[in-house]
């Protein structure tokens, strides 16, 4: 059987929210990392956060290159595509990457919902590209959504999952790609209600926030919503969804108190204004805490879902 090499070298195009810390994944799993975007300015802001982020570390940032022009690569090479939510910026990357690349190695795409086929669309070998999509910090959350195109090789998904592995991921894989994928679905469905609430003068912001992460919130930390359902009951999942499904919001247009908040500039901490005040100290306390906490919940999840496996198997002894 032919064998195809290890990945040793990840290309990451885009030094935005998610270049950065996709390439901080790299750098803190061993491999060496190329990060190309056409704005020096954001290359030079990564090049700070990795230094910031391994500064008295033994990680060798020396593994980093940043570059605006692209390099030839072949198979022992993963292109990670991380530019902005848009088609036709996203094909324009595709066929620089068709130009620099050899016909074997894996694109991936880390749209956050947009057709794997349309992105591929005008590529010659469109069999080698999947979606791969982080969540952000990437460095820090485990799940990433592999999602496959219509003419995706199951070679090529099995290479992203084996290499998603290695990174110390939990990639999981759609049978195939709907809108959204999984996780944004949620996400949505989740804030399409809670916009409503708002709007309906039901709870206010803060009450909204506390019933939230306090219920549902830690709960969905330690497992997903259908293992919880099943300890829970379906029967009695069942006869609760028999009479709220006709009250809860069915709009199919953004929720207005949002377009509202956008349009007269609260965007959220960005521009000092969302459903809460920002200022700069705020949103610096906010976001180291933010961070040093996901760490200790990654772990209990993790450690929680290992003692659960571990206690299925003696049980199924
Ligand atoms: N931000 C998130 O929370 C998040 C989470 C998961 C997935 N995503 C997805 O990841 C992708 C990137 O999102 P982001 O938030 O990092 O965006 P961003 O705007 O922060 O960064 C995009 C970067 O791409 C660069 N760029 C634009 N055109 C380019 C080109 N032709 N070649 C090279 N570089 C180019 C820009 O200069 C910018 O630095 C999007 O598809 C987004 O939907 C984002």
């Amino acid at each position: 059987m032919e064998m195809t090499p290890p990945i040793e070298r990840a290309v990451v195009i885009g030094a935005g929210t998610m270049g950065t810390t996709l390439a901080k994944l790299m750098l803190a799993n061993r491999l060496s990392v190329c990060v190309i975007d056409s704005r020096a300015a954001a290359l030079e802001t990564c090049r700070q956060k990795m230094d910031q982020a391994f500064a008295g570390t033994d990680v060798d940032t020396t593994r980093l290159a940043l570059q605006t022009h692209w390099s030839r690569e072949d198979e022992s090479s993963i292109v990670i595509e991380s530019v902005p939510e848009n088609l036709e910026i996203k094909r324009a990357v595709m066929s620089r990457a068709e130009a620099y690349c050899d016909p074997a190695t894996l694109i991936v795409t880390n749209t956050s919902g947009l057709s794997i086929d349309a992105i591929g669309r005008d590529m010659r070998h469109p069999e080698r590209l999947a979606g791969a999509h982080f969540f952000n910090p990437a460095d820090l959350i485990p799940a990433v959504e592999v999602i496959p195109g219509a003419v995706t090789t199951k070679a090529a998904l099995h290479r992203t999952c084996t290499f998603l592995e290695r990174l110390g991921k939990r990639p999981a894989v759609l049978k195939q790609a709907v809108p959204g994928f999984v996780a944004n679905r949620i996400q949505h469905a989740i804030m399409r209600e809670c916009l409503s609430l708002l709007e309906k003068g039901v709870v206010d912001i803060e009450a909204l926030d506390d019933i939230v992460q306090f219920s549902i919130g830690v709960r969905l930390a330690l497992s997903g919503p259908l293992l919880q359902r099943d300890l829970n009951g379906l029967d009695t999942h069942l006869n609760i969804a028999r009479y709220l499904y006709e009250d809860l919001e069915r709009t199919r247009e953004p929720s207005r108190l949002l377009e509202e908040r956008v349009a007269q500039g609260w965007l959220g901490a960005k521009s000092g204004q969302g459903f809460y005040r920002w200022d700069d100290q705020r949103i610096e306390g906010r976001q180291r805490r933010t961070r040093e906490g996901l760490e200790r919940v990654i772990a209990v999840a993790m450690q929680h879902t290992h003692e659960e496996k571990g206690s299925d198997h003696d049980a199924s002894k």
